[in-house]
């Protein structure tokens, strides 16, 4: 048995063991569950499709092909299409009609109300054009396991960067355990790395990832040993019981308890890290210990000063201006597995038969400096871009958020089915990973989940150039962050002479470029003599990037609110192709703002960026021949979609029209203008449930996503719009802040964060909107009392009521969540809702009342004693 287990370094290792002894024979990757259920997916909408052709002109015939194509079903996919199409002609209809029957009284209104239009169909067809092709991409792990003879030493190298600013708005607990889940995962040890980028450069992150490292000597091989999964112990352990994969069921529960407790006090060492470390530096500070300047420095435990930043600040020892870090932590492993101990006292877990190797762990802090500006995250990755390149240099590199931990083993492997496809896997340059989350409410109030966008619109992005880049849970070909040419269209070798005022000064940094492009090429250890660490010094300080291509066409792109779609545009503009890899359990899995206000203020960034991109060097329309024509249409979607909520803000507010006026018309005559809107309006639903269907998401994800879409164009959108308005006039950019993760530590509501409401001035228009609809649909009923039901008056003020009715209904979550603790209680809301309408209709008839014959005041006035006494009593 010791003999398999040298041979084969990982998790699966165990399970193969305890095939053996049980007498299943030769199980591979693709028996495991989780393959399994990915391979074998069988559904009512999608179909093999076959993809050859001249699209991957390089095949190389060889090699075996390491993912399936599929497409969706022509029983969906013609009569969605035929909807498009329907639609198309019904506004081209529209448009026609009211050209035709031109407003003589109002023109102005009639005027803009076209401009609204207008825009209203071609930003649709911007957002519908490039989904006509759904195409899914299934890795076929099986044959990645195959094509290497089922050893893992094929496997190429990836360094993982995860980047965090702040212990305190992005809790430690998610950044250790996203690292441990990292270290933990089923790839193999010593063909990945992983980095934690700090920006905030505090002792409190270096020392969790002492304690990591730590912890992970027993937690590794213990996740191996048992084939525990998800590997980030808090949602290991949260998890409600799973069934056992592992082959030593019998020692399982004993481990199992044992790693618990010890987890438990691992977390609460994390917990009073911040705390040891004040004491700790009280103590060094008081007896006579001072740090340079003669000033109360922050000490680390072996007794000198912390390079980075201090809890009592001081020159060069505060946030944004400190020296670079960085520290190896755990150094890359040999190459040959090394078994563990047997149990003893000390070690009371058996790991004889378990490979105890731990992959490396580097810490970094980058350099800050007042005056320059350090570009947030774009910054902080392309710090570690080029960091590691001197230390591990991976052919492939992933992404993280400090709060997206691996969920699925096999996280790694499957986006290797696509980079070592020999389709088209060459020129690949990264592969996308869906967001999912976990600790949003069970309804997912404000479209958190985003499955609309994750499940649909980058299932269509895949059927032609390949999704966006996302920010997180992304793998990356390293050649391609470096700003190079895919090699479909570059002469076959990197040129790299010349290329300082590109990278920078450092050459080892451009001689590392060609080794980071070999797949075969092994890490090997490093020793960070002083030679090394200089070097590293330099590519960490503020000034390396002066005058470089960093951070336009090198690296994560710059001076943009959103830094992920820009820096994919880059690539796709260069004709590299990305891949979107949708997988069972999720790949990955992180935190999302459940309040309120956080995630509008995260909306504001997007949509912000969004619109930076198109007024940037980024623009769509300004890219070459490369970037495939509907590709092109989706990023000028993706730079231009909150324009037009400006005008359904405009339209949401018209109603006030109907409160001060008796005739307001856009458009005459009114009853086939409704009828007009009714059927183009529907026409979209009938099309959006084409895309339930074939994106395999359900009801309430799309509604959410309705209601949240409108809940932005509000407030939120416009907002952004205004903003890129104001920069453009002022050239000042916008600021936006890190989005704080929510934490229920010191709460017993696990969502308590849904109910808090924080006041800021975004709410407002959102609010002006809820107050005019309801005051409309008030105004109608009044006017449907006092005309009289059958007058055209009141007929035309009960149609304009559906909209009212309708754009309530969409702001419904936004309501809730501006009533705080009280939107625990829908049904309050209900009343309210009831009591002003009743409030609105009651005034409208007391104030028309005069007018009219008496007995409608009487009716008026029962009325009115109805509403009055109605919900309340
Ligand atoms: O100065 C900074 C600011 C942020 N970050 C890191 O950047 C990540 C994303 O920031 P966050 O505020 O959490 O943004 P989200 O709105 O949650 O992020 C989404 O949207 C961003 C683009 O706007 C992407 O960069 C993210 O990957 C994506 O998850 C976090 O890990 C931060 O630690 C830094 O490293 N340095
Ligand atoms: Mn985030």
């Amino acid at each position: 048995m010791a003999a398999v287990v040298t041979r084969r370094a990982n998790a699966r290792v165990e399970a193969l063991d305890a095939d053996a002894e049980s007498g299943v024979h030769g199980r591979t990757t693709a028996d495991s569950p989780v393959a399994k259920r990915v391979i074998d997916a069988k559904d009512d909408v999608w179909v093999a499709a076959d993809e050859g052709g001249d699209m991957y002109s390089g095949t190389d015939a060889s090699r075996p092909i390491l993912f399936r194509t599929m497409k969706v079903k022509g029983s969906i996919l013609h009569p969605y299409r035929f909807f498009i199409l329907v639609r198309l002609v019904a506004i081209v209809a529209f448009f026609a009609w009211r050209i035709e029957h031109r407003n003589r009284d109002g023109v102005w209104l009639w005027a803009t109300s076209m401009v609204a239009d207008v825009w209203f169909g071609f930003s649709w067809l911007l957002n519908q054009l490039p989904k006509l092709n759904p195409v899914k991409r299934v890795p076929d792990l099986a044959a990645l396991a195959d094509s290497s003879s089922g050893s893992d030493d094929n496997l190429p190298g990836i360094d993982i960067f995860v980047t965090t600013v702040d212990p305190v708005d992005e809790p430690i607990l998610y950044t250790v355990n996203t690292i441990l889940s990292i270290l933990a995962t089923d790839y193999p040890v010593d063909k990945y790395a992983c980095y934690l980028s700090d920006d905030g450069a505090t002792l409190v992150h270096y020392e969790a990832m002492l304690e990591v490292a730590n912890f992970a000597v027993l937690w590794v091989p213990f996740c191996r040993k048992h084939c525990v999964e998800p590997r980030a112990p808090e949602s290991y352990f949260g998890m409600k019981t799973q069934p056992y994969i592992g082959g030593m069921a019998g020692e399982f529960m004993k481990d199992h308890r044992r790693v618990r407790r010890e987890y438990d006090e691992f977390k609460v060492r994390i917990d009073s890290l911040s705390s040891t470390i004040r004491q700790r530096s009280d103590a060094y500070n008081n007896s006579g210990n001072k740090g340079p300047g003669l000033v109360r420095a922050t000490w680390m435990a072996d007794g000198t000063p912390w390079p980075g930043t201090w809890i009592e600040q001081a020159e060069n020892h505060r946030k944004g201006q400190h020296a670079g870090i960085v520290q190896v932590i755990l150094n890359h492993p040999s190459r040959k597995p090394q078994l563990g101990s047997p149990a003893s006292k000390d070690s009371p877990i058996d790991f004889s038969n378990v490979d105890t190797r731990i992959p490396m762990l580097v810490y970094m802090s980058r350099e800050k400096r007042p005056g320059y500006n350090h570009q947030k995250k774009a910054g902080a990755m392309n710090v570690m871009l080029r960091v590691s390149a001197l230390l591990s240099n991976a052919p492939f590199v992933v992404n993280f958020d400090c709060d997206h931990y691996i969920n699925n083993n096999q996280a790694l492997r499957a986006p290797m089915c696509f980079m070592l496809d020999p389709r088209d896997g060459q020129n690949t340059a990264f592969v996308q990973f869906p967001q999912r989350f976990d600790d949003v409410d069970p309804t997912d109030r404000y479209a958190n989940h985003n499955r609309v966008f994750f499940d649909g619109t980058m299932l269509s992005l895949n059927g032609l150039q390949g999704p966006s880049y996302l920010g997180t849970g992304t793998m990356f070909r390293r050649v391609a962050l470096y700003g190079m040419e895919p090699p479909r269209w570059r002469a076959d070798s990197i040129k790299l002479a010349g290329k300082s005022h590109d990278f920078g000064t450092s050459t080892s940094l451009i001689n590392s470029m060609p080794d980071g492009a070999i797949q075969e090429r092994s890490i090997t250890p490093v020793v960070v003599d002083e030679p090394l660490a200089n070097e590293l010094a330099v590519l960490m300080t503020c000034a390396y990037e002066d005058g470089t291509s960093w951070g336009r066409d090198v690296g994560w792109v710059y001076n943009i609110a959103t830094e992920d779609v820009v820096t994919g545009f880059r690539m796709h503009r260069q004709g590299w192709r990305s891949m979107y890899c949708s997988m069972e359990p999720a790949a990955f899995r992180g935190t999302a703002p459940i309040n309120l206000t956080e995630r509008l203020l995260q909306v504001l960034r997007w949509s912000g960026g969004s619109l930076e991109m198109f007024f940037s060097h980024s623009n769509a329309l300004l890219a070459g021949r490369r970037l495939h024509p509907l590709q092109r249409v989706a990023y000028l979607n993706m730079s231009t979609y909150p324009i037009v909520t400006v005008f359904i803000f405009a339209y949401n507010l018209f109603p006030v029209m109907w409160l001060v006026s008796e005739q307001f018309y856009i458009q005459r005559p009114f009853g086939t203008y409704i009828v007009y809107l009714a059927a183009v309006i529907s026409i979209i639903h009938v099309i959006g449930m084409f895309e339930v269907k074939w994106a395999g998401i359900t009801l309430l994800d799309w509604c959410r996503n309705e209601q949240f879409y409108m809940i932005g164009a509000t407030g939120v959108y416009p907002t952004a719009v205004l903003y890129m308005a104001m920069k453009l006039v002022t050239g000042k950019g916008i600021y936006f802040r890190l989005t704080s993760k929510q934490s229920d530590a010191c709460s017993d509501d696990k969502f308590a964060d849904l109910y808090t409401v924080r006041w800021v001035p975004l709410l407002i228009p959102t609010i002006v909107v809820l107050v005019v609809n309801v005051a409309a649909v008030g105004t109608a009923v009044g006017k449907a009392v006092a005309w009289g039901v059958f007058t055209d008056q009141a007929q035309h003020a009960m149609l304009g009521m559906v909209f009212n009715v309708w754009i309530l209904v969409l702001l419904y979550p936004f309501a809730l969540g501006i009533m705080g603790r009280w939107g625990k209680r829908p049904a309050l809301l209900f009343v309210m809702l009831v009591m002003a309408i009743g409030a609105v209709a009651l005034l409208y008839i007391m104030l028309h009342g005069a007018r009219y014959p008496s007995e409608l005041s009487e009716v008026a006035a029962s009325l009115g004693k109805a509403s009055l006494t109605g919900p309340s009593g």
